[in-house]
């Protein structure tokens, strides 16, 4: 009753921000992400009949906490299919450099829904990996796919029909991202509270979720033509969108630095000279640079040299899940 599984992290090119359903973890809207090579974590789960409670490890640290009750309950769904009151001693490894700002919890969760299921028994299609996957951490359902993801956020109230389907496989496009690690050390709010405060404040959430079926469909069109002009400039776009809309929440806030700031300015000029690249940041003030493969060496070298910036980590388009020997 063991199974070892391995996932990597996504980041999302049209934002899921907002919940219809806590609970469920269902979105207001769907998003989509391409997953990426350079950033995993390594998940093993053993059911031991001799364990009273489930134990967990992150990169050999003992969890407790918020970080192992999620875990914990997240367990609890995958004995409720199975049928089976099994305790698990979970252990996981993060090839994520946290320093990144990666919400490792993608990765993380994706990982450990595949070893959950498979050492107890289970052989759940994709589809309904990524739906028991979203019930752990909504972007983590569209790490079950390599490539380009798109989770479509379904109309079910029991969050049936929302899960991740793939929209272009990993080697369908070797487009690169450079994730900009900055020296700052901010208490962020969470992704989870920062969109539950915007849902329930911000006057511009409601622009921002109609303006996301026109941003999907010309960013699935880029993709599939593999325009990287205007896969960058809707993810821009949809990104700036996103952040506006914390502006507005009560009380507001911000994920950005000045030294988020420099590195979205100085994106921007590269591209005035020629050179494509397109930013795009998560809940928190790292950011993530969309380039081509060309241009590696002057993106590279371009953010290394921005003041505050304290490493620049490259990946290449990931693939999904994958189970491991034990
Ligand atoms: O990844 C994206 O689409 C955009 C974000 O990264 C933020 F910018 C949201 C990630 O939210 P997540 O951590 O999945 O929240 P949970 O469902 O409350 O666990």
């Amino acid at each position: 009753m063991k199974a070892t599984a391995k996932a990597h992290t996504n980041i999302a090119l049209i934002k899921y921000w907002g919940k219809r359903d806590e609970a469920l973890i269902l979105p207001t809207n769907n998003s989509l992400s391409v997953t990426l090579d350079g950033f995993y974590t390594t998940t093993t789960v053993s059911y031991k009949p001799e364990l009273t409670k489930d134990t967990f490890t992150l990169n050999d640290e003992v969890v407790v906490g918020e970080q192992y009750n999620r875990v914990t309950n997240f367990l609890n769904k995958v004995r409720d299919i199975a049928g089976k009151q099994l305790y698990a001693e979970v252990k996981s490894i993060n090839a994520v450099p946290t320093a990144a700002g990666f919400a490792s919890s993608a990765s993380g969760f994706a990982a450990l829904a595949a070893a959950a299921t498979k050492a107890i028994g289970l052989s759940l299609t994709e589809s309904e990996l990524s739906r028991l996957t979203r019930q752990g951490s909504g972007s983590a359902c569209r790490s079950i796919f390599g490539g380009f993801a798109e989770w479509q956020k379904g109309e079910m109230e029991d969050g049936s029909d929302s899960f991740a389907v793939p929209v272009a496989p990993k080697d369908h496009w070797d487009i690169r991202v450079a994730a900009v690690v900055l020296n700052a050390k901010m208490k962020k709010l969470s992704s989870r509270s920062g969109m539950k405060r915007t849902v329930e404040t911000s006057p511009f959430f409601k622009g921002w979720v109609e303006s996301i079926p026109s941003d999907l469909e010309a960013i699935k069109q880029g993709i599939l033509e593999r325009d990287f002009h205007k896969v960058g400039e809707v993810a821009e776009a949809n990104c700036l969108k996103m952040h506006a809309t914390t502006l507005g929440a009560n009380p507001p806030f911000t994920y950005w630095l000045d030294t988020t700031m420099s590195v979205m300015q100085t994106v921007q000029e590269l591209r005035s000279t020629g050179v494509p690249a397109y930013f795009t940041i998560d809940a928190g003030p790292n950011v993530k640079v969309l380039y081509l493969p060309q241009d590696e060496e002057k993106v590279l070298e371009t953010l290394r040299n921005i003041s505050g910036v304290t490493d620049v980590r490259l990946s290449r388009v990931g693939q999904g899940i994958k189970y491991l020997e034990d």
